[in-house]
């Protein structure tokens, strides 16, 4: 049995800051199941609002069905109380529904949906899509906007008039006229959440258009300073959110942009820089350069102290 409805989950995700964990491997890219209990306990013991396991950050899409299962079960055992705790599905339909009831078996609190991968597909496919998922499982399920499911408000609001589980919505990619209609079209019946890569850059203007939170990858290794950021936010104050986005989350994402796929690459090096090694990122994926992971240190080591 879940710890919350989905009414009571949307409730609480809705206030607070969320985040995506990453999934540590060991030097042979294997899960290090160690090490993510660790990061666990040491990330669900600050004022976070939710956990998103085996997200994107958490490289779900690098993980077999298997280690699926034993990452959200180490979460589900590890994470403390209240906060609660999301798995992933994506894939083809098949696939996705496996994991959503595999998700569901292990304890996950609610479900975020990825999109699945490779094809385009209609508003009439996605909502096949969506449908499958929300009827094998009676945990809350959040949409992910982005890549190749991005979602008509109409499409959206139809999924939520039947499926009372379908609690959320993320958005991935910006689009501020879809996100206007999405939420004209859905009012308070959903919880909206920022999630393009780096959200800190976009979470003071997301939050004039009803995206109450956000989800932080950089809570992964600098926690204090991305909850200080999240005040700032909900607090609109604009001048503290500029100062951050200036002094850090910009020279940042200078580095990101090195390479692609480094949005979550970073956040493995930043866990380095803050003497908490979560090992190297799988393939696809490629890992920061020497050079780079020295800038990064350099950077971080200016809000955050080693090993703190
Ligand atoms: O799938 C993911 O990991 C995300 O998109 C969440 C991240 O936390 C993203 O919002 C970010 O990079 O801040």
């Amino acid at each position: 049995m879940p710890d919350y409805t989905p009414v009571e989950l949307a409730d609480i995700l809705k206030d607070g800051l969320l985040s995506f964990p990453v999934t540590p491997f060991d030097t042979d890219h294997q899960v290090d199941r160690a090490a993510l209990v660790e990061h666990l306990e040491w990330q669900s013991g600050f004022d976070i609002g939710g956990l998103f396991i085996a997200g994107g950050t958490g490289e779900g899409f690098s993980l077999s069905f298997d280690e699926h299962r034993l990452v959200t079960r180490t979460a589900v055992e590890t994470v403390r109380d209240g906060v609660p705790v999301i798995g992933s599905a994506g894939g083809n339909t098949a696939q996705a529904v496996a994991l959503a009831q595999q998700a569901e078996a292990a304890g996950a609190d609610g479900l975020l949906l990825l999109p699945p991968y490779l094809t385009e597909s209609t508003q009439e496919g996605l909502y096949a899509h969506v449908e499958a998922v929300l009827r094998a499982t009676d945990i809350g399920v959040i949409l992910y906007n982005r890549a190749n499911a991005i979602y008509a408000a109409d499409t959206v609001a139809r999924l939520a008039e039947v499926h009372p589980n379908l609690i959320g919505f993320k958005d991935g990619v910006g689009d501020f006229e879809q996100l206007a209609r999405v939420r004209s079209a859905n009012g308070d019946r959903l919880f909206y959440l920022g999630g393009l890569p780096t959200a800190e850059t976009f979470a003071l203007p997301l939050l004039q258009v009803g995206m109450s939170t956000y989800s932080s990858a950089m809570f992964n290794f600098v926690p204090e300073f991305a909850l200080e950021f999240y005040r700032d936010v909900r607090a609109q104050d604009r001048e503290a959110v500029q100062r951050k986005l200036t002094d850090f989350v910009l020279p940042y994402l200078d580095i990101r942009d090195r390479g692609k796929g480094y949005g979550v690459s970073i956040v493995k090096a930043g866990l380095r820089a803050v003497g908490r090694d979560a090992g190297p990122v799988r393939p696809p994926l490629r890992d920061l350069s020497e050079e780079e992971q020295g800038r990064l240190n350099a950077l971080v080591g200016a809000v955050a102290p080693v090993g703190a």
